[in-house]
């Protein structure tokens, strides 16, 4: 059934410096460092940062001190506050995010075709000695097409590019109203035409791709990749040359909620929407934790979200393609229709776009226990906490109010806890809970029991996997990234650190507080929905390869802030010249190369070097045949230093979706893919914590003044508080208080999937072993010889 244990390797402890941060988080630390004296503990209570008044000060100075309210009996309480930041008005509106002037001493190392650095000479740039050994890739097949794909991609103009400045998170209502609206509609469409798909993808795939086989076969064979690629290159042109688009006015849906009634007509011929009705093989038994039966497979169920009224409008004529999906087997939440009992919320809850699927806060920090440490960031702690009530498991974070204040992090928290609310999405980790105390912010998510991919790469010995599972995790972290920019958000940071393993071996996407909200404007933009060109002679256009273009969420939006992880940064933002939603496609690009080869392309010996590899360097590939040229086609034309011409630029996911790589891909069942590897709590597995413990030292447990055991004491101090403290419902935290705009709610939860907490496992060891359902000719049993 399984391969032994003893075919993993053991990971091997990773150096804090090796692998690099999130780079806003680097700027900010030294860019601090300059500014600060400050010598209060990292972490703490907001009486620990009364101390650190003096040296927060300085980051307001700017900032008139607006002076305690006196009337309000929260007046005292939120002193202690402004004693820190002086104007909350300008912290809120403060960014947070260190501006590209900070490191702009890298900039002698752009390349010189661009024209800001032109007069530096070419051989002035030191070449990476992880690239040095590499072997330069110059195919000239490859280059001619590169060549042609790029002047075809170029021809079409990126227009309505403006500048725009980055601001603090709004309301994403109108947007995301209507985004949810869209994919309502989408869904329940989505069921209609997925029985279409079952039989017609094959038929669709045969007629567009002259070959339907085994990548890893089609990989040895030249010829038919060169025959793909050719025909995705043409195809591109007529695609972003406006070819075979569907007429928008007629197939598109363009409304919001508001005119839900007529504009929820959209053809289920033209929707490929990334459905948010789950479908996938049902898990009754509810599994407890700790259990090691590799076979059990795992919904990934999630309950659908609607506005009621909009729900009871569309139910007669949605109906007919819910009882398809039942029929089909789809896990499909029927509308309750008169019984709903509109849950109480908050009167700014009730402003919130996500505030359909939220309700008041239910829970408080005493409603859990706390297991186990899970890691922790910059300004808080993930632990794992099991809900005295329900036994469930959870990931808890734990921000400090204190320290997100001295960092400036407020904007950070909101925008991550809007995308976690907002998001409901199989591969983006799952908000229950959201609440604050008075020193603390806390989000309770989904335990994603696998902990880090970035782990489960480490256990393998040359860190890297097959191209067939690599397929996999991009083709999911591409479904995740369309979603996200449906909504109109921007990721910029993914990295294998940032997506966590559920149970089921599918991936999580976490860590939002470096993605940034493109659509700020109010405006509702319209997705388009677009049709590729067909290559068969009757000219017949193919459902299932129907697409959205996700681009339109974050047109002519740019934004100069430096934010990413060093190794995964794009050219644009080292540039300092504004960068769009095109930073995830690049970014793409670095992931599915480090999951191929177990490094990053364009890595140096130092910050610069790194920065000079990426502006200059192309992109190389070790001599190695395992990988197919239509895999080597996507990374290069994921990873052109031309935004404007870089695969996605255009039409965003859709131009991913339908690149020869991802050609087998069966983009609305990715939930029903076997994953490569299932994590499993056992005792035999590894402790990443533990291998962790060097990273992000940050708070009072690594104050230096003081020795082991009162480090210790010192933590279950501050652990104590964190459990005891109050909270504070939103209508007690006063319009001037900086995380006003944080809600205390909790999810309306429906189908609550998570892991019940069973005492006989510590929870701290995690092993992955293959997936015994994943076919042959997904080639688990090449990630495992790796
Ligand atoms: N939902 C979760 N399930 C399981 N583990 C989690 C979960 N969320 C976070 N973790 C673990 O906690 C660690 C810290 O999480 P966090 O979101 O703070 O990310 P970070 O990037 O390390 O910190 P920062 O907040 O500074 O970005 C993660 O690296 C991960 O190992």
């Amino acid at each position: 059934m399984n391969e032994p244990q003893d075919t993993l390797e053991k990971p091997i402890p990773i150096n804090p410096k090796g692998r690099s941060k999130s780079f806003n988080k680097l700027l900010s630390k030294s860019w601090k460092r300059s500014t600060s004296s400050s010598n209060a503990s990292l972490s703490g209570t907001m009486s620990d940062h009364k101390k650190s008044n003096s040296s927060s000060h300085n980051y307001f100075e700017d900032s008139k001190a607006s002076s305690p309210d006196t009337n309000s009996p929260l007046g005292s309480k939120f002193s202690k506050l402004r004693s820190l930041f002086g104007s909350e008005a300008s912290l809120r509106s403060g960014s947070d995010e260190i501006n590209i002037p900070k490191i702009k001493h890298i900039s002698p190392l752009a390349p010189a075709d661009d024209e800001n650095f032109s007069h530096i000479p070419s051989t002035n740039f030191p070449k990476s000695p992880k690239n040095a050994h590499l072997e330069d890739h110059y195919h000239p097949y490859e280059t001619a097409q590169n060549a042609t794909y790029e002047k075809q991609h170029s021809s079409s103009s990126h227009s309505g590019q403006s500048s725009t400045t980055e601001k603090p998170p709004s309301s994403t209502s109108n947007l995301s109203s209507q985004f949810k609206s869209f994919l309502h509609v989408s869904n329940d469409n989505q069921n209609s035409i997925q029985s279409d798909e079952l039989s017609n993808t094959t038929a669709n795939n045969s007629s567009l791709l002259p070959s339907y086989k085994n990548v890893s076969s089609s990989s040895l064979n030249g010829i038919d990749e060169n025959e793909e690629l050719d025909e995705f290159n043409h195809a591109s042109d007529k695609f972003h040359n406006g070819g075979d688009r569907a007429p928008p006015k007629k197939e598109v849906y363009t409304s919001s909620l508001k005119e839900s009634s007529e504009s929820s007509f959209v053809s289920p011929d033209d929707l490929q929407a990334f459905p948010s009705i789950v479908i996938g093989i049902e898990n009754n038994e509810k599994q407890g934790v700790g259990s090691t039966d590799e076979n059990s497979k795992f919904a990934l169920r999630r309950a659908t979200s609607e506005p009621e009224n909009k729900l009871k409008t569309n139910i007669k004529s949605h109906q007919t393609s819910l009882d398809n999906g039942t029929q089909l087997g789809l896990h499909i939440q029927h509308p309750k229709g008169a019984d709903v009992v509109e849950p109480k919320r908050s009167r700014r809850l009730r402003n919130k776009s996500f505030s359909n699927k939220f309700q008041d806060i239910r829970v408080s920090p005493q409603s859990f226990e706390k297991i186990r440490l899970l890691g922790q960031g910059d300004v808080g702690k993930v632990y794992l906490v099991k809900e005295k009530a329900s036994n469930r498991l959870y990931a808890l974070k734990i921000l400090t109010k204190g320290e997100m204040i001295k960092r400036k992090k407020i904007k950070r928290i909101l925008t991550e806890q809007e995308i976690l609310a907002s998001s409901n999405h199989p591969f983006i980790v799952t908000l229950y809970h959201s609440f604050q105390t008075e020193d603390y912010l806390y989000l309770c998510m989904e335990y994603c029991m696998g902990g880090e991919f970035f782990r489960a790469l480490q256990t393998r010995k040359s860190k890297c996997i097959s191209e067939g599972d690599a397929r996999f995790y991009a083709s999911e972290v591409t479904a995740a990234l369309e979603y996200l920019h449906l909504l109109g958000f921007i990721y910029r940071d993914l990295k294998p650190e940032n997506i966590l393993l559920h149970k089921s071996g599918h991936i999580m996407l976490s860590d939002f507080d470096l993605s940034v909200q493109a659509n700020d404007s109010g405006k509702v933009k319209t997705p388009m929905i677009i049709t590729p060109p067909s290559s068969s002679s009757s000219g017949k256009r193919s459902r299932s390869n129907t697409m959205i273009d996700t681009k339109v969420f974050s047109d002519g939006f740019r934004t100069n802030s430096f934010v990413g992880t060093e190794e995964y940064i794009a050219p644009e933002v080292i540039r300092g010249n504004g960068h769009t939603a095109a930073v995830d496609w690049w970014t793409l690009g670095i992931l599915i190369y480090e999951m191929l080869f177990g490094f990053t392309p364009f890595k140096g010996s130092n910050t610069n070097e790194t920065f000079c590899n990426i502006l200059k360097n192309e992109v190389t590939f070790p001599n190695n045949n395992d990988v197919s040229r239509n895999c080597k086609d996507l990374i290069k034309k994921l990873l052109c230093k031309n935004e404007q011409k870089r695969l996605g630029s255009k039409m965003g996911a859709a131009d991913i979706k339908r690149h020869p790589f991802f050609k087998k891909v069966q983009w609305s069942f990715l939930r029903n893919q076997e994953p490569p590897l299932i994590p499993v709590l056992t005792e035999n597995g590894y402790d990443f914590t533990k291998l962790s413990k060097n990273k992000k030292r940050q708070d009072a447990t690594n104050n230096e003044d003081l020795d082991g055991e009162n480090k210790k004491s010192s933590l279950e101090e501050l652990e104590k508080i964190m459990f005891q403290e109050r909270v504070e419902n939103d209508d007690e935290i006063s319009e001037d208080n900086p995380f006003h705009d944080f809600n205390s709610m909790s999810l309306m939860e429906k189908d609550n999937d998570s892991l019940i907490y069973g005492d006989n496992n510590s929870y701290g060891k995690i092993s992955y072993t293959p997936n015994s359902n994943r076919s042959r000719s997904n080639s688990h049993r090449n990630f495992f010889k790796k």
